[in-house]
């Protein structure tokens, strides 16, 4: 028999999703587009406050606890940050929540909670894709929650003293720290299938702290209706 590698399937509804929220972010003139060929990756600088960054950083502090991961690696090292769940309905989070899926055009239930992080000197998130890998355990679940993640969403809370960048090493792109800036990208390719060139690492801290709260995107909607 022959061995014949899987290509990972296309999706019209994620492509679809991935040209929408596109051509939104094109038409916003908060926004600029990286100019990279492998991804469509966004930034809008200032898209918080300090006041709102300090407030988001305080729960943080408030909630944190050792990170996880959905796979179950042993290794250790591999996300050595303080995480925790921002909940959704809370004043200083909902109005934030909602700007971030406006500004993407996407629907609220779509996104998951947002996680908070923090990064003390030394810890990191190592490369990793923020889409889900359908042949791992845990897609039965994903598939019943929502689906596929599209887009991310990722804010700086704080400018850092050294380290901590947001690093794409296939697509080419290190991207500093810088307090209230956002950064978005479609982790899809235009045929909605999943694009392997998102790869992205949490550079370790090297001096400082770093705080920053993420917001991954599903296809479909994660609330239970
Ligand atoms: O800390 C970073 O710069 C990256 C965080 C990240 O990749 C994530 O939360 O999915
Ligand atoms: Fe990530």
């Amino acid at each position: 028999m022959f061995a014949r590698k899987q290509k990972p399937a296309t999706s019209p509804l994620r492509a679809e999703i991935g040209r929408q929220v596109a051509a939104r972010l094109d038409a916003d003139p908060r926004v600029e587009r990286a100019g990279l060929e492998a991804i469509q990756l966004y930034f809008h600088l200032d898209f918080l406050t300090g006041d709102q960054c300090d407030a988001l950083i305080a729960l943080i502090d408030a909630n944190r606890r050792p990170s996880t991961l959905l796979s179950d690696r042993a290794d250790t090292g591999f996300r050595t940050s303080e995480s925790c769940d921002m909940d959704r309905w809370s004043p200083d989070v909902r109005p934030i929540d909602e700007a971030i899926a406006d500004l993407l055009g996407l629907p609220h239930e779509n996104g998951e909670t947002m996680q908070g992080q923090r990064y003390a000197v030394g810890q990191q998130f190592r490369a990793h894709h923020d889409y889900f890998h359908e042949s791992e355990s845990y897609w039965a679940q994903m598939q019943a929650s929502g689906g596929q993640r599209t887009w991310t969403a990722m804010i700086f809370l704080n400018d850092v003293e050294e380290g901590g960048a947001t690093w794409f090493p296939q697509a080419g792109a290190r991207v500093a720290p810088r307090r209230g800036m956002l950064l978005a990208w479609n982790n899809m390719k235009p045929d909605g299938s999943p694009n392997e060139l998102t790869l992205h690492e949490g550079m370790p801290v090297a001096e400082g702290v770093k705080y920053i709260v993420t917001k991954w995107f599903r296809e479909g909607s994660w609330l239970k209706r």
